[in-house]
């Protein structure tokens, strides 16, 4: 919470993305136990437990909410399965015809209610110095899994749809911001002390399209909850936005600015960090291989931003095949700085 607020600190706070996840034997039982992971998100006993567990293990500084960016199309109405070893499969949004059959944007909470039990239990459970982060997709990126209806390497069928319907698509994005809206302000009263919009796919908005799709609705989302909840930090997540995220604090109004592992941590320190907290950006590699080059690349990291606010994390999520003890690795590493 100091970092968010512009504090310099002598050692980073540190948590990562996916930090409860695959990789974890804890996590894996628990899975077990919920049946698969929609399960587990709806579980909101379990779900709490995964989110404890990374913080038992490796005290992290912060706790991230167990739940999908994909659970707010399913309140909205859209289907949604996970395929295993595949990823995420959704009816599709591709015409009026569809984008008619979805919820209002406020008729998400009763679908939602699990959820906020998870956050309203780990606001009880988490220790005092543990900072509960909640979270959302931005709208560009859950609109592309709506729209394709699963992971895409380019998104090419939301580009699509922008291109060739554009009132469809301009109501789908308007659609999610609104549902993101109250979405984060339902897991803001439950207890999320922090909430980080994940925009995983601005990288690949073009020109004008990136200002008008990935910036504007996360900026419209950071006002609306900043006019509520002025005092409560936001951390947004434009991935791989390049030389793009130079004064995104500002355009976003967001409180801390997470960047991947694309762009080097000495360009943000002199570009990104004079505005405001940044986060990142670690290879999640590092996690799978370890050894003297984990060490000498935290350190490069840490060092590079530590004239600044500055949360260490990943550049992305950690994987399934990373091994517990790189974790560990890391985190001695950042601590005895
Ligand atoms: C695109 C996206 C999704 N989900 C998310 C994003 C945006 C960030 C990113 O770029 O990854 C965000 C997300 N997903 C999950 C979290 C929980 C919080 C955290 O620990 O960071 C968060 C913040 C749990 C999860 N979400 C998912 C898992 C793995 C599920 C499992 O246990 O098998 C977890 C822990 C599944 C998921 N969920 C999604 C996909 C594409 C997949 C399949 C990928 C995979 O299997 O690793 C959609």
């Amino acid at each position: 919470m100091r970092a968010l607020a512009g504090e310099t600190l002598p050692t980073a706070p540190i948590w990562m993305m996916r930090q409860a996840g695959r990789y974890l034997p804890e996590y894996r039982a628990t899975r077990a136990q919920a049946g698969d992971f929609l399960s587990l998100c709806y579980n909101s006993e379990l779900a709490a437990e995964v989110t404890l567990q990374p913080i038992r293990r490796y005290g992290f500084d912060a706790a991230i909410l167990f739940a999908d960016i994909l659970l707010l199309p399913q309140a909205l109405g859209a289907d949604l399965w996970f395929v295993t070893g595949e990823g995420p499969r959704l009816s599709t949004v591709t015409t009026q015809e569809d984008f008619a059959k979805l919820k209002p944007a406020d008729d998400i909470h009763a679908h939602l209610a699990p959820i906020y039990e998870t956050v309203k239990i780990l606001s009880e459970e988490l220790p005092e110095a543990t900072t509960l982060i909640g979270f959302a997709g931005s709208p560009w990126t859950v609109a592309t899994y709506m729209i394709a209806g699963q992971g895409t390497a380019d998104q090419g069928p939301a580009h699509r749809l922008k291109a060739e319907n554009p009132a469809v698509f301009d109501s789908l994005i308007d659609l999610i911001t609104e549902g993101t809206i109250h979405y984060l302000s339902a897991q803001i009263e439950a207890g999320a002390e922090v909430v980080k919009l994940f925009d995983s796919w601005a990288g690949s908005l073009k020109g004008e399209d990136f200002m008008k799709y990935s910036i504007e609705p996360m900026r419209r989302i950071t006002a609306a909850l900043k006019a509520k909840f002025p005092d409560v930090p936001i951390i947004a997540f434009p991935r791989c936005a390049g030389e793009k995220y130079a004064g995104l604090h500002r355009m976003i109004g967001a409180d801390c600015i997470a960047f991947d592992d694309g762009i080097d941590a000495q360009w943000v320190a002199k570009n990104l960090q004079p505005e405001g907290c940044v986060q990142g950006n670690l290879a999640s590699s590092h996690m799978v291989t370890g050894g003297a080059a984990l060490v000498a690349e935290t350190k490069r990291i840490a060092g590079a931003l530590s004239k600044g606010p500055h949360i260490f994390n990943l550049g992305h999520g950690i994987t399934p095949d990373a091994d517990p003890q790189n974790v560990q690795l890391m985190i001695d590493t950042v601590r005895s700085m």
